[in-house]
């Protein structure tokens, strides 16, 4: 493999504040630019992109304060070709140590036509406009906006044209998504072959993801010469978005022996900024974005966990270290298996579970992943509680319940109870389901007992969360508790009232009658 130093460097040049804030609601605010622009330039971004001059007040002034405020990072800022956001546009990116115009207009036949211009005639506005964007500084980029739909010799003739006007960046968008990695590639190539000068700048990809290619596209056009790679945080913008940051850096990091570039990115930091990006955009990061996504690094499936156990590289290609994650996951779920839930259970506390407890926990735990879909820690936790209760005293058992609550009241509970191995059924009314469920276990094994608390909290998240109540009861001075969880709130409460009644029979000698003795 080449040695770092002499890998080619690709040019980072994001533009999650300009093409990334264009996505409809995605608007951010002044001082949250200035947080995702500072994050930017930390993590080795070497141009920010900070927005579009000429659009608004409130853009001009960020633009503004972002070039005040840069350390490393170029500062860039959008104008169409005329003079008047060229100008606007330069008193924004000026007070930056480095800062670059960027101009743009789009050259395809469908583009030529919006501000109805012949062929000629915009190769003559080209001309002027960067000629003034260079007479300003001498850092300009120039854009053939829709260049992937553009006709090849008029393209060659514009790029040459801002070339030798003064740009230093030519930039070859695919602005709608429409071309595919080996037409991205000879663009660039024909480019560079063809146009003369083209080896005195940097050629630059910018793609849109409309096709799902933006990645792929814009490693091919690096792959045919280009040097910079235009891309957002997220891969936010217009439409389906731009190129995502994290993923060509990532892929140029991970696959560096078939793509030997360099960015000075400072990989460490992409999870942070993802997830800032994300909240300040209102953008969520689908589930299985890659990079960045919530399951990027977690595994649920029993034979992957069982292979990351043994090997992380068995199941992961890149270390979640790397873009600043502090390590994969192994969520318990449903397609779990053995390994991954005695490993939780070590990694809990439980480390002395033998084969026979972990046989029990895991048909528990299995059982209720069907019925959730994530099982958390407190999830274990709670099925631990319940499988280490359980060996103490189950003369009392519950066999079935059925609660009707709602408006109208009386809420009843009709259940059904072994005791001592017998079945045994009754209805009860009460103030609300869970008054009507512990009335109905009162007049099936009727003690003495005392309610002294009854508490619920939701262990997990989620509608779907396990519920977790604890049931206290007092008889004759004796005390005991109960604590179950369910999804079912009221199946959670008879549970941990049905385990404190059963302790406190233990804690005493006698046992009560049972009333009801058949079930029905
Ligand atoms: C592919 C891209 O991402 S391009 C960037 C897109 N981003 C944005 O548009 C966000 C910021 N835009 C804005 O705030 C506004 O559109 C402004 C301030 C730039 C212009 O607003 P308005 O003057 O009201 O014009 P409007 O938006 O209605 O139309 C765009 C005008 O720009 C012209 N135009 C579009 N692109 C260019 C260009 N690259 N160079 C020169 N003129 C252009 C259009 O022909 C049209 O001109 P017309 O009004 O003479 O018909
Ligand atoms: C302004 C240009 C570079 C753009 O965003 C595009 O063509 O998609
Ligand atoms: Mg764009």
């Amino acid at each position: 493999m080449t040695d770092k130093s002499e890998q080619d460097r690709v040019l980072i040049f994001d533009t999650t504040l300009r093409d990334g804030e264009q996505s409809p609601g995605a608007t951010m605010s002044h001082e949250e630019k200035l947080e995702i622009a500072e994050m930017l330039d930390d993590m080795g971004v070497d141009v920010i992109e900070a927005g579009f001059p000429i659009a608004s007040e409130g853009d001009f002034e960020a633009v503004k304060e972002i070039a005040v405020r840069s350390k490393q990072s170029t500062i860039c800022g959008l104008s169409r070709a005329n003079f008047k956001d060229i100008d606007r546009c330069y008193e924004a990116i000026k007070h930056a140590g480095s800062h670059r115009i960027h101009t743009f207009i789009g050259t395809s036949p469908l583009h030529r036509a919006i501000p109805n211009l012949t062929q000629d005639a915009m190769a003559d506005l080209i001309h002027d406009t960067v000629t003034h964007a260079r007479n300003l500084t001498d850092n300009v980029q120039w854009s053939a906006m829709d260049a992937t739909r553009t006709e090849h010799d008029y393209l060659c003739r514009v790029v040459e044209i801002a070339i030798n006007a003064g740009a230093t960046t030519i930039n070859i968008p695919d602005t709608v998504g429409y071309t595919a990695p080996r037409e991205s590639a000879d663009l660039i190539r024909m480019l560079i072959e063809k146009v003369p000068g083209a080896d005195e700048v940097v050629f630059s990809t910018h793609c849109h993801n409309d096709l799902g290619m933006a990645t792929a596209n814009s490693l091919a056009a690096v792959d045919a010469g280009a040097r910079q790679i235009e891309c957002t945080i997220n891969g936010l913008g217009e439409r389906a978005g731009n190129t995502a940051l994290e993923e060509v850096v990532m892929a140029m990091r991970v696959r560096n022996d078939i793509m030997p570039y360099a960015t000075q990115i400072d990989t460490k930091k992409i999870m942070a900024i993802s997830r800032r990006v994300s909240q300040v955009s209102g953008f969520p990061v689908q589930f299985n974005k890659a990079v960045v996504g919530k399951n990027a690094f977690a595994h649920e499936s029993g034979i992957h966990q069982d292979g990351m156990l043994k090997n992380a590289e068995t199941f992961e290609i890149m270390l979640p270290e790397d873009i600043g994650l502090a390590a994969s996951s192994l969520p318990l779920g449903k397609h779990s298996g053995r390994a991954a839930l005695r490993d939780k259970l070590k990694g809990l506390g439980y480390d002395d579970v033998g084969e026979n407890q972990l046989k029990d926990v895991f048909v528990r735990f299995k059982a209720l992943a069907d019925r959730k879909k994530e099982v958390y820690d407190d999830d274990i936790i709670a099925l631990m509680q319940v499988v280490s209760g359980d060996a103490i005293n189950e003369r009392i058992k519950l066999k079935f319940l059925r609660v009707i609550c709602g408006t109208e009241a009386p809420q009843s509970a009709d259940i059904n109870l072994t005791i001592d191995g017998v079945d045994h059924q009754h209805t009860a009314t009460g103030d609300g389901p869970v008054d009507a469920t512990f009335n109905a276990v009162k007049a099936l094994f009727p003690t003495g007992a005392r309610l002294e608390l009854y508490q619920v909290s939701a262990v997990t998240e989620g509608t779907d969360a396990q519920a977790t109540v604890s049931v206290r009861l007092s008889e004759d001075g004796r005390i005991a508790t109960g604590q179950s969880s369910d999804t079912d709130t009221v199946v959670a409460s008879a549970k941990a009232y049905i385990t404190a009644l059963n302790r406190l029979q233990v804690r005493k000698k006698s046992t009560p009658e049972v009333r009801y003795t058949d079930a029905s």
